[in-house]
């Protein structure tokens, strides 16, 4: 596992946005594992301007995204497509068809499950981004009693709920289940990087990171994966040695 520390958030979004655009480079038609939260943001932002200034193209990029709440669709302002349209597609030069995210109103839980693993199965992830939630959680994977292996369908946790209840007018608009990669899925990609950002975040790093691998702290996996680099700002880092 690389530790790449920023001095700040935008800095280490620099590094992340390096990767990425190192990755398209390298592979213009890369398969790219994507990630929702506030932690990519900057990194988007970053991609978003190499790409103004013509120094990135992602014509024949495809993504696929992580997750997506049940019951929102992709127009609702806090569904995970909405959010990647408007944090990254909509300012690339991405084909809208080859970006991937779950059916947040697919009616067959199941059905959709089964379909999405087979697009991550059938094109195979290059890089996989991710951020971590405050209990460990990486994609919607919650602390459990096994590791979750293929897309399926999780009931968010309390905490996980709160947390993301800011983006929501209330916690009762909070969706309260969600479709998300599993841990064999995310862990299958070639290559994992981490963004991390805040004195928040530092606690649960130290545990994912050098903590036991255990499904309690779902993100300790990433520990046995061969090409893994955590990006973070000092606070972040503030509680590791590195
Ligand atoms: N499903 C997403 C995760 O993919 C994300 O990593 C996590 C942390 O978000 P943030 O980066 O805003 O702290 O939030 C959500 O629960």
């Amino acid at each position: 596992m690389r530790f790449l520390k920023g001095k700040d958030y935008k800095d280490a979004s620099r590094k992340a946005a390096n990767i990425i655009s190192a990755q398209i480079i390298m592979k213009p038609n890369c398969v790219l594992g994507l990630a929702t939260g506030s932690s990519p943001i900057g990194a988007y932002n970053q991609l978003i301007d190499w790409y103004k200034k013509g120094d990135l193209d992602f014509s024949e990029v495809s993504t696929i995204n992580l997750d997506e709440y049940k019951g929102l669709s992709g127009e609702h302002k806090q569904s995970y497509r909405y959010f990647m349209n408007t944090n990254l597609f909509n300012h690339v030069n991405i084909e809208k068809s080859k970006t991937f995210v779950p059916d947040g109103l697919a009616e067959d839980d199941d059905k959709e499950c089964a379909r999405y693993n087979e697009i991550i199965k059938s094109r195979g992830i290059d890089l996989q981004l991710l951020g971590l939630g405050h209990n460990g959680h990486i994609g919607f994977n919650e602390p459990d009693d096994a590791f979750e292996k293929e897309t399926h369908i999780v009931k968010l946790s309390e905490n996980t709920i709160l947390a993301n209840s800011r983006l929501f007018k209330e916690v009762s608009q909070v969706p309260r289940y969600a479709f998300t990669m599993g841990i064999k899925n995310i862990m299958q990609a070639r290559k994992i990087v981490v963004i991390v950002s805040g004195v928040d975040k530092a606690d649960i790093v130290k545990e994912v990171f050098f903590g036991p691998v255990t499904p309690k702290v779902p993100g300790s996996i990433l520990q046995m994966h061969n090409d893994v680099t955590v990006i973070g700002d000092e606070a972040a880092f503030s509680k590791i040695s590195i």
